[in-house]
């Protein structure tokens, strides 16, 4: 039970860091995972309690290690779920009547605790994609195949959630809506009470569960989805720019809950999500699909193996930024081989042979002194492809 160990030590130690907030949804995360009615009440006693006592900060460490310990003990035996393939994907091709436009052919698989993220500009086919998936769009080619067990279409939809960037409104509070999605999945009594209260908490919407549809901004209406996702308990969930109305930070953190509730070693989840946050999504993603004119320009690994699949001869591609004028950065870049020089909306990208390494760079701009005030190498990132 070694990974198990690793995972929730990670967890432990938010303790030490007074992390309270992340640490609370990794406690909420792990009591999700035992599935059991008894900790479900323990973990929503908590949250009771913490409202009341947000500053008491001896007794929350307290508490918290209680329920830790708790969930370990639980946990530790409980049997990890091996990932399983979700989803296979077929030289697909989907064109529409009337238009020029056609996305594919396009292969790829997905499988349980993974994600792909599925980039590029407007209108080059993400949706299409995302809406061939599910089945709300008839594909004119290839297959899409779901590898696991559902009754019917009705089935399908509960274990395979689309999120469209543009979703319904809805009447009543959150709470009551989240309460009523629960029982039409078949959670009734104490156990829809606990699990709603522990749902609303794990994606921050405690302080906004008596409000409505109009109240909330959309980010908060993100959230709502992503609630009421988590309440349906899918295998896989297909989420179009979930990050499109949030700030930086809240990007962050979505994209955070994303990894932690896909990765989790009971009830893994495969996720595609859109994005045109480019970095953002590359640092999430463990794969990542580049959408040109409806045509995968590539399946780039951004894990941490990525280096892996490097192709050994790639360029060296660097983004930076920095108030000397292109002619001078020009000039001193070429004494290592600059092959090409662009600046964009304030931003250079220098391109060089992939003999050049990104310490030679580095090296070069200390030796002459050249302001930097951003730096990244790309060479590796799907952002090369937007050049
Ligand atoms: N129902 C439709 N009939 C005809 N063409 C369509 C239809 N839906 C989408 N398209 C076209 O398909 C192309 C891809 O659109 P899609 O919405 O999949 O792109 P996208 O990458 O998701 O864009 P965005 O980032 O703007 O949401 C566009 O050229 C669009 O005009």
């Amino acid at each position: 039970m070694q990974l198990f160990d690793t995972y929730y030590k990670e967890i432990y130690n938010l303790l030490e860091y007074d992390d309270y907030p992340n640490l609370l949804k990794r406690i909420i995360d792990l009591t999700l995972d035992t599935e059991d009615l008894v900790y479900y009440k323990k973990a929503a006693d908590l949250l009771d309690w913490l409202e009341l006592n947000q500053n008491n900060i001896d007794e929350i460490n307290v508490r918290f290690k209680v329920i830790l310990e708790d969930l370990y003990n639980v946990l530790s035996k409980k049997e990890i779920k091996k990932r399983k393939y979700l989803l296979e994907v077929n030289e697909l091709v989907k064109g529409y009547p009337n238009s020029a436009f056609a996305l594919g052919p396009i292969s790829f698989t997905i499988s349980e605790g993974e994600i792909i993220g599925l980039v590029g500009e407007n209108g080059n086919g993400k949706t299409t994609l995302l809406r061939s998936l599910c089945g709300e769009l008839a594909i004119t080619g290839g297959s899409v195949k779901y590898i696991f067990e559902r009754e019917n279409s009705y089935d399908l939809r509960t274990k395979l959630i689309y999120i469209p960037q543009r979703t319904k409104d809805w009447h009543g509070s959150l709470l009551s809506n989240l309460q009523f999605t629960a029982s039409s999945y078949g959670i009734l009594g104490e156990e829809n009470e606990h699990l709603v209260q522990l749902v609303i908490a794990r994606m921050g919407l405690r302080g906004y569960r008596h409000l409505n549809w109009k109240s909330l901004s959309s980010g908060y209406k993100m959230r709502f989805e992503l609630a009421r996702m988590l309440l349906r308990k899918p295998h896989l969930l297909l989420i179009d720019e979930p990050l499109a109305n949030l700030d930086i930070l809240a990007q962050q953190v979505v994209l955070d809950d994303f990894r932690n509730i896909a990765k989790s070693l009971f009830r893994p989840l495969g996720v595609v999500l859109s994005s045109q946050q480019l970095y953002e999504v590359e640092k999430t993603s463990d794969r990542v699909i580049f959408l040109k004119q409806g045509k995968p320009q590539s399946v780039t690994n951004t894990g941490s193996d990525a280096s892996l699949h490097m192709e050994d001869d790639a360029e060296l591609i660097i983004e930076f930024e920095s108030d000397w004028g292109q002619e001078p950065i020009r000039e001193a870049l070429t004494s290592i081989g600059l092959l090409n020089l662009q600046l964009k909306g304030g931003t250079y990208i220098a391109i060089f042979p992939s003999v050049v390494s990104q310490e030679q760079f580095l090296q070069l701009i200390i030796d002459k002194h050249i302001s930097l005030t951003y730096f990244r190498n790309i060479s590796n990132s799907t952002r090369r492809f937007f050049l």
